[in-house]
């Protein structure tokens, strides 16, 4: 049988989901491969895999997309790993680099700097200096592990799952796993089995993961990232995919 193929994000958050692909058979029906969220999403668009845990706000360049998991890499407040960083106020800063990394995240930054912050600075995508602005009213967006100690170094910090509970009162979804193409019911349970068996098991994976002085991953993939893909999380999905799209109008 030809072996589904799963592009899934490099990142310390999703470790609990592929230490539960590893764990199970499940690992010998599928072909993993880990990547950059803007490359996960990249793949399901050219159809060079067939489910990615990819950025949300990247179904709007899809024309079709199914919700294959009970699981998501979400936030309930607080996220820890998404931020905007600036030395000066939000309400002061004149130019906003997106990080290239991100989908989802760089559009959470123009939906909160439009509907929350009600402010509109120039965006700056591939900025030469990007996460290194010399200019003190330049922030920059960032995502994953490259925050991990970051939140301390900078003046301000937004979290920007926080800031979106603040303006929505809702969680918040930054990446899903989604098919491009229908699955099947028995594929999708099995699917759902080994992902629930490594967050079951996200205490065993601490003892392999690297531990940081600066950052308190174990707070954070038991606490800060909200794995379950509940009623109120898809509720926030949709509103910011809605909230995307209306940007630009
Ligand atoms: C919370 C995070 O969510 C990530 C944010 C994404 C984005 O902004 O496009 C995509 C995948 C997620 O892994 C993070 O990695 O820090």
């Amino acid at each position: 049988m030809k072996k589904i193929r799963i592009s899934a994000v490099s990142y310390t958050n999703t470790t609990p989901f592929i230490y539960g692909i590893q764990h199970t058979d499940f690992v010998d029906k599928i072909e993993l491969s880990l990547d950059i969220p803007a490359d996960c999403a990249q793949k399901l668009i050219d159809d060079r895999a067939d489910i990615g845990l990819i950025p949300v706000a990247a179904t709007l360049n899809m024309p079709e997309w199914h919700i294959v998991s009970d699981y998501c890499i979400g936030a309930n407040g607080a996220v820890a790993s998404v931020f905007i960083f600036s030395n000066c106020d939000i309400h002061e800063v004149k130019r906003v680099q997106l990080d290239p990394q991100s989908r989802s995240s760089n559009n959470l930054a123009r939906v909160l700097l439009k509907n929350f912050w009600k402010i509109d600075p120039e965006l700056i995508t591939d900025a030469p200096d990007y996460a290194t602005p010399s200019d003190p009213y330049t922030a920059f967006v960032q995502i994953g592990d490259r925050t991990f100690g970051k939140a301390e170094q900078y003046p301000y910090a937004y979290d920007l799952a926080e800031e979106w509970q603040k303006f929505t009162g809702l969680p918040f979804v930054f990446a899903a796993w989604i098919a491009n193409k229908p699955m099947s019911a028995d594929f999708v349970k099995e699917f759902n089995k080994a992902l629930k068996f490594g967050l079951e098991n996200r205490l065993s994976l601490f003892k392999v993961l690297p531990h940081r002085n600066d950052f308190d991953i174990e707070d954070y993939l038991l606490n800060k990232i909200d794995y379950d893909l509940t009623d109120k999380k898809r509720e926030a999905l949709f509103l910011f995919l809605d909230l995307i799209r209306k940007l630009d109008r």
